[in-house]
């Protein structure tokens, strides 16, 4: 699936600018930004429901714009099953076999048995947790081979947190679909993702593959003899600071840092392993990070 060019504009709002990229078939990208930085919003154009203003979405290098029979490959589960509350599970079965054609019942109710999901009159009388998981043995019912999820785990219990990132993953590997995953859970993408595109003000701030995006950081615990120079401070980000104990980010290679630093003659210096949390905030954190 290619994401070409993507810009989109609300009355005179500008929500998404040139958003490019492409998601490789069998993989999990998480697209993570700060509060309404446009991931919803993008993941709406992905999948057809919001038009762009300019740009294309391209599956098979076609236009799911031109072409609206491609859309049978993509499936939206939105973070709210609210819509759904309404209909029973049978009524949701019946409508998505209307839309996709190749939903696949007898896959439908082996999964409905393998997360002991009910049939319910009222999808609404499902807890929380079991909502979730129906939308996701919808969504892999369909057969679509690009799933787009909204903040699948927010306000889920541990347990069924981890089932659905196990059947998330187990979907990639048996079925090579493709999951992009908009989330806040920057922990949960870590463990799983293949890729990660930053979203800031509606532009792909960064687009890397999660361990390249590793190699490209450093994060470090420095001491100085007094306060931090000013002229180091251009060239890092500080996520922490306790005293004269900074913990920071630098976006280059490990050796550059090393040898920048130690033009400043730190009293202690000690590198420390990464998170997907570290890179995001010092990507986005900007001045809001140490107060
Ligand atoms: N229909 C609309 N009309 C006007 N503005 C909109 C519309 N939809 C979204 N926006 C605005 O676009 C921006 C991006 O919203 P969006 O919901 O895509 O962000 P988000 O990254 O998903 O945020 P969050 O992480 O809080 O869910 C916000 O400023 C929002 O107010």
């Amino acid at each position: 699936m290619k994401i070409k060019h993507i810009s989109k504009r609300v009355h005179q709002n500008q929500i998404l600018s040139d958003i490019d990229f492409e998601v490789k078939t069998g993989s999990i990208v998480g697209i993570v930004g700060r509060n309404g930085a446009g991931k919803t919003t993008l993941l709406r154009t992905m999948v057809g429901i919001l038009n762009p203003t300019k740009g294309d979405v391209l599956i098979k290098n076609e236009s799911i714009f031109s072409n609206p029979k491609l859309k049978e490959n993509i499936i939206f589960v939105p973070d709210s099953s609210e819509a759904l509350k309404n209909y029973s599970t049978k009524e949701m079965l019946n409508l998505y076999k209307g839309i996709y054609s190749r939903f696949d019942e007898e896959y439908f109710h082996e999964l409905m048995d393998r997360f002991s999901l009910p049939e319910v009159k009222k999808i609404g009388n499902l807890s929380k947790g079991m909502k979730a998981l129906f939308s996701l043995v919808v969504a892999f019912s369909t057969r679509a081979k690009y799933i787009l999820l909204d903040e699948p785990t927010d306000g889920l219990d541990v347990i069924v947190k981890k089932r659905i990132l196990k059947i998330l993953v187990e979907e990639v590997a048996i079925n090579d679909v493709s999951v992009i995953i908009s989330s806040h859970r920057l922990d949960e993408l870590e463990f799983m993702a293949n890729d990660i595109v930053i979203i800031k003000d509606g532009k792909v701030e960064k687009h890397y593959e999660l361990d390249s995006m590793k190699l490209n950081y450093l994060k470090a615990q420095v001491v100085f003899k007094e306060y931090m120079p000013e002229d180091l401070k251009n060239h890092i980000t500080v996520i922490n600071q306790t005293g004269r104990v900074y913990t920071i980010v630098f976006e280059k290679k490990r050796d550059e840092l090393r040898s920048l630093i130690e033009t400043f003659q730190p009293i202690l210096y000690e590198e420390l392993p990464i998170s997907l949390e570290d890179i995001f905030i010092a990507t986005l954190g900007g001045e809001d990070i140490v107060s």
